[in-house]
């Protein structure tokens, strides 16, 4: 099979997110991008993730072309490529349904980071996508949802490597990483801030951000130049 490997991760990748309880039904994709090759691998549209297949996953070049694959690629794909050739550092991508950054995304509106949860792998909220103008949404939407959430970033100053993802006005959340397995890891952690803040503003009437020392605290010891957090215990300590 052409692209075994990739194809082979992209799947794996995609049956994460039944497990992990982000996706009802067929709702969702993985991709993930072989930069050397020039070429992503992403699920096909519409397939039962119970019936899905190694050879079914969909491989495109970076011009949205269909390389390899028989059926349909994902509707998002046009979301997907935009973010890959928007934003070299990304490496795999997710969209879910997952309820809580779902109801964000439906209240156009930012998940606030109020807590150390968030801060380990978020540095600040998780921006909310607008829609976009009549005038751009004539051309294909999924080509306009990705293009909302890249001039999101890049007008808000935003790095896609320190906000591994986004909520998009009345749809749903994208997140990405490295590779597929991180965007996977990084939708689990997105859905779980999304519930959490939720929760807050009902304990308290609003979900107040955490101080800025907290982000800096928890995002730089994972992320930043002297990052430390995972190292294995030191010997005797
Ligand atoms: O958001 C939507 C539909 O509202 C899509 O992302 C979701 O159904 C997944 O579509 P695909 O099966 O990937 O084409």
């Amino acid at each position: 099979m052409e692209y075994e490997s990739l194809r082979e991760r992209v799947w794996r990748a995609n049956l994460l997110l039944p497990g992990y309880k982000l996706v009802t039904f067929t709702w969702g994709n993985v991709s993930e991008v072989d930069r050397a090759a020039g070429v992503f691998a992403i699920k096909p549209s519409g397939v039962e993730y119970s019936d899905l297949r190694p050879e079914d996953i969909v491989v495109l070049d970076l011009a949205g072309h269909v390389m390899a694959g028989a059926l349909n690629p994902s509707s998002d794909t046009e979301t997907h490529l935009e973010l890959y050739n928007a934003f070299p550092s990304i490496g795999g991508i997710v969209h879910t349904h997952s309820s809580h950054a779902v109801a964000w995304a439906q209240a156009g509106e930012d998940i606030p980071c109020c807590g150390t949860t968030q801060a380990d792998y978020f540095y600040g909220p998780v921006p909310c996508a607008p829609h976009l103008t009549q005038a751009e949404i004539g051309e294909a939407y999924e080509k306009n949802t990705g293009r909302s959430i890249v001039e999101t970033f890049l007008s808000r100053g935003l790095d896609p490597t320190h906000v591994p993802g986004v909520v998009c006005a009345s749809h749903g959340p994208f997140t990405w990483g490295r590779d597929a397995a991180q965007a996977v890891y990084h939708a689990v952690v997105l859905e779980e801030v999304a519930k959490t803040a939720l929760l807050t503003r009902q304990v308290c009437g609003e979900a107040r951000p955490a101080p800025q020392r907290y982000l800096d605290k928890h995002f730089l010891r994972k992320h930043g130049p002297n990052a430390y957090y995972g190292q294995k215990a030191r010997k005797g300590e």
